[in-house]
């Protein structure tokens, strides 16, 4: 069997090697599944909740190595990765939660001498697909309500970064999953034959895929083909706005946070910063001093904010987009190129002013540290601006004006609003898309309901009310 080099995003050192599995790898995890799905089912919400805990013991227990695992093979900073950990094992902690609280309705019929119940059962076997740029906390967001309702899991981890996800499912293995219940399948090179396998398979009910809206498209069309249950979290291109009345120094470091985190790299990082002609100056002033003290280098180095990106085509993408804008007109207040001393994948932290709606970062998520700045007069205008987008993912908005902040809010056409946050992940939070960003939710108490299928009993024959004795 072929396999899978991970190098060190740094260095450029091997760090490991796993399987590149095949097509029939495939069908063996589906197959292993599928044999295990009953059993796993039959345990109480109670014995599954155990699990599930225990697997979240394990995380926090070794939330260091996994953080350096992390930091190895996908390059964000170790202080960014134990971030990330904690916020994977945060979901596995939350379902063990919902796993006992998971409830039927009984409800009143139309018709005199019957009952209707409905019954929440797990839809059975699920393909989870999930992205590089968060390798824990994008498995366990999918893995734990979907373990917590009772399915069983086949995981295709990205190619990228396997070994995190490998790590996790050793962890689950410790903590007492029966065997079949979580299987992974790495690969990279045959990434799209296991794609089609996973969503052709008649034994998998659902596929539930974070990643591009490209391919996110393809899975769909191709898991029509057995009519499953889909779930797609996608690509963003993020709108956050500052109005005139904001509280200036909150909202940069805010502003920093949304933007610059893992170097850009999140679906919800803000893409398009809209800012009131009345404040412009004075922010971009204070977002740049914050810009320019960002170090650069291996996520191992302590000193180090911004690693790099996680290949050259993703580098290459963020450049393109800062030339497009400065051919366009834009000018580069910081950064604004690669750092070659470092190598092809790091880029620097880069501010650009003057953006205007036909430059590609304006129109396609850049996923890079690119802040690209607009300004702006007018409500109207400035809705209208961040409406411009066929995604619709998160968005931003600073402001002390709360009426004017509601209804923008309601304006916006995005599947969810930071308001005078940039930070809104959570895992009690649905996280949901609107437009070509996805279909479905993840996280709190909707996050199970993708796992479940509710069936209707009508009980019938049973006559009608009592009659009280006069
Ligand atoms: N909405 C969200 O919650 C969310 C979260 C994280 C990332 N994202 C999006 O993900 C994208 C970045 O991640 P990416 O570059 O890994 O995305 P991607 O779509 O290229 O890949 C995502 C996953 O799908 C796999 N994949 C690619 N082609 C496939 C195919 N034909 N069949 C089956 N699997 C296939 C990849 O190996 C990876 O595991 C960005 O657009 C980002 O916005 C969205
Ligand atoms: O890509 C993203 C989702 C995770 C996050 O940003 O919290």
């Amino acid at each position: 069997m072929s396999q899978i080099s991970k190098f060190d995003m740094a260095s450029k050192t091997i760090i490991g090697q796993c399987p590149e599995y095949s097509q029939a790898d495939t069908e063996n995890a589906i197959e292993a599944a599928a044999t295990a799905f009953p059993a796993f089912k039959a345990l109480t919400g109670r014995e599954r909740a155990r699990l599930l805990r225990k697997w979240h013991q394990l995380m926090m227990d070794n939330v260091d190595d996994l953080a350096i695992l992390l930091t190895l093979e996908n390059g964000k900073t170790l202080a960014e990765a134990k971030g990330e950990i904690a916020f994977a094992a945060s979901f596995v902690e939350y379902y063990s939660e919902e796993a006992v609280r998971i409830y039927g309705d009984t409800i009143p019929a139309s018709i005199d001498g019957k009952k209707i119940l409905t019954l929440k059962e797990p839809v059975g076997v699920c393909a989870l697909i999930t992205p590089w740029n968060f390798p824990s906390a994008m498995i366990t967001r999918k893995a734990a309500p979907a373990l917590a309702a009772g399915c069983t899991i086949v995981i295709k981890v990205p190619g990228e970064t396997p070994l995190s996800g490998l790590a996790l499912a050793e962890l689950a293995r410790q903590a007492g999953f029966p065997k079949g219940v979580i299987n992974v399948i790495t690969a990279l090179k045959n990434t799209v034959e296991v794609g089609s396998t996973l969503t052709h398979s008649s034994l998998v009910q659902k596929v539930s895929f974070t990643g591009s809206t490209a391919v996110g498209k393809l899975l769909m069309k191709q898991a029509a083909s057995t009519m499953k249950r889909v779930s797609f979290e996608l690509g963003g291109n993020a709108p956050l706005i500052v109005f005139g009345d904001a509280d200036i120094d909150k909202a940069v470091e805010e502003a920093i946070a949304s933007k610059f985190r893992v170097s850009g790299q999140s679906c919800v990082c803000a893409n398009r910063l809209y800012l009131h002609e009345s404040i412009h100056d004075e922010f971009v002033r204070k977002y740049a001093a914050v810009v320019r003290r960002f170090k650069v280098g291996s996520g191992l180095d302590s000193s180090v904010s911004q690693g790099p990106l996680i290949h050259e085509r993703a580098a290459q993408k963020v450049d393109s987009h800062v030339r497009d804008a400065v051919e366009k007109g834009a000018k580069i207040v910081v950064g604004g190129n690669f750092v070659p001393s470092l190598g092809p994948t790091f880029y620097l932290p880069t501010i650009l002013t003057g953006m205007k709606a036909n430059m590609l970062l304006a129109q396609e998520e850049t996923f890079g540290p690119v802040a690209g700045i607009f300004s702006f007069s007018s409500d109207q205008e400035v809705v209208s601006f961040a409406n411009e987008s066929d995604v619709g993912l998160a968005s931003y908005l600073f402001g002390k004006d709360i009426s004017r902040i509601w209804r923008v809010a309601e304006a916006l056409q995005v599947g969810m609003v930071g308001i005078n946050t940039g930070i809104i992940s959570d895992n009690a939070a649905p996280w949901t898309g609107v437009k070509q960003s996805g279909i479905g939710r993840e996280g709190g108490k909707y996050g199970i309901e993708e796992y479940l299928a509710t069936k209707t009993i009508t009980l019938g024959g049973l006559g009608g009310h009592l009659k009280p004795r006069i």
